[in-house]
């Protein structure tokens, strides 16, 4: 397959576009990210709220920018509020993202996935497991290769996209980003990355925060990648090791600009 790949100059302008509107995003993550991913937002430039009681969220949803769903810390309670959620999102035409944590092996969150994908997310941000997951309950035996390649991940990201009419984005040493027809490959980023909670999760936020107002949202999506890969390859250039790695990438989201995409990406 053909890898379509983002240039600097086009992540650049999405990046100014964002910036320039600081968009609201509400989040309901996992309790293990929830502060994290506040500060990835306001280091950037956009506006976390973690509205999370489910008398709000409807209410919340539809004024916000987008929406972030993160079921890393799932439970009942949290279920029904980003059913909600998601329900009012819909009904306002606000963008809205999914992070599937650990789909596929635990029945309650793989359960509740499949329940969000009919529901139609704007896009899906996952690592190659959770979007083969994913992918797989999506097909119904469709049958998406269980190689561990980046190849079958990106297949399983394609077919996903196709199913639900969202832009996919598949992470990991090279990020993938599909909405089934095309697919930009991004390869930036540093194995730091991996090293601190809540990067992957933190960039779903992210994604959702580039929806908002996107004209093409697989470029939006994709741009989002490419800042938060950039962004970590800076920091690590910065502070090798993963406790100040992760002050650093804060510090790098704010300062990263299109200038700094322009550089990293060919
Ligand atoms: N080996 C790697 N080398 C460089 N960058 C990486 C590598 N693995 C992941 N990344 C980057 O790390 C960020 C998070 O992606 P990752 O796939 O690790 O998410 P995740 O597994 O959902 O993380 P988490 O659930 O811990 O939040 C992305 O920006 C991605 O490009
Ligand atoms: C460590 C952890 N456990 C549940 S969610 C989470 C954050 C990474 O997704
Ligand atoms: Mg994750």
């Amino acid at each position: 397959m053909t890898y379509l790949s983002l240039s600097g100059h086009t992540a650049g302008r999405e990046l100014n576009r964002v910036r320039a509107t600081a968009p609201l995003v509400h989040c309901l993550t996992n309790s293990v990210v929830t502060n994290f991913t506040a500060n990835v937002l306001l280091a950037f430039g956009a506006a976390p709220a973690m509205v999370v009681a489910r008398e709000e969220v409807a209410d919340f949803a539809a004024i916000a920018g987008a929406l972030s769903v993160n079921v890393g810390t799932l439970t009942a309670p949290q279920a029904e509020a980003i059913r909600l959620a998601v329900a009012s999102a819909n009904q306002a035409g606000t963008p809205w993202v999914l992070d599937p944590v650990a789909a596929g092996p635990l029945a309650f969150r793989t359960d509740f996935c499949r329940e969000l994908l009919d529901a139609r997310p704007t896009a899906i941000r996952g690592n190659a497991s959770e979007v083969r997951a994913l992918a797989g309950l999506a097909s119904a035996g469709r049958g998406v290769d269980s190689q561990d390649s980046s190849e079958a991940a990106v297949d399983a990201a394609r077919a996903l996209a196709e199913r639900c009419g969202a832009v996919v984005a598949v992470t990991g040493a090279v990020d993938y980003v599909t909405d089934g027809e095309r697919v930009l490959a991004i390869a930036a980023g540093d194995p730091l990355l991996t090293r601190v909670t809540g990067t992957g999760c933190s960039l779903s936020a992210l994604v959702a925060a580039f929806l908002v107002g996107a004209s093409d949202r697989l470029i939006a999506v994709a741009s989002a990648c490419a800042t938060m890969a950039v962004a970590g390859g800076l920091a690590a250039d910065h502070a090798p090791m993963p406790g100040r790695f992760a002050v650093a990438l804060l510090d790098q989201l704010s300062l990263i600009d299109s200038a700094a995409l322009e550089g990293a990406l060919s």
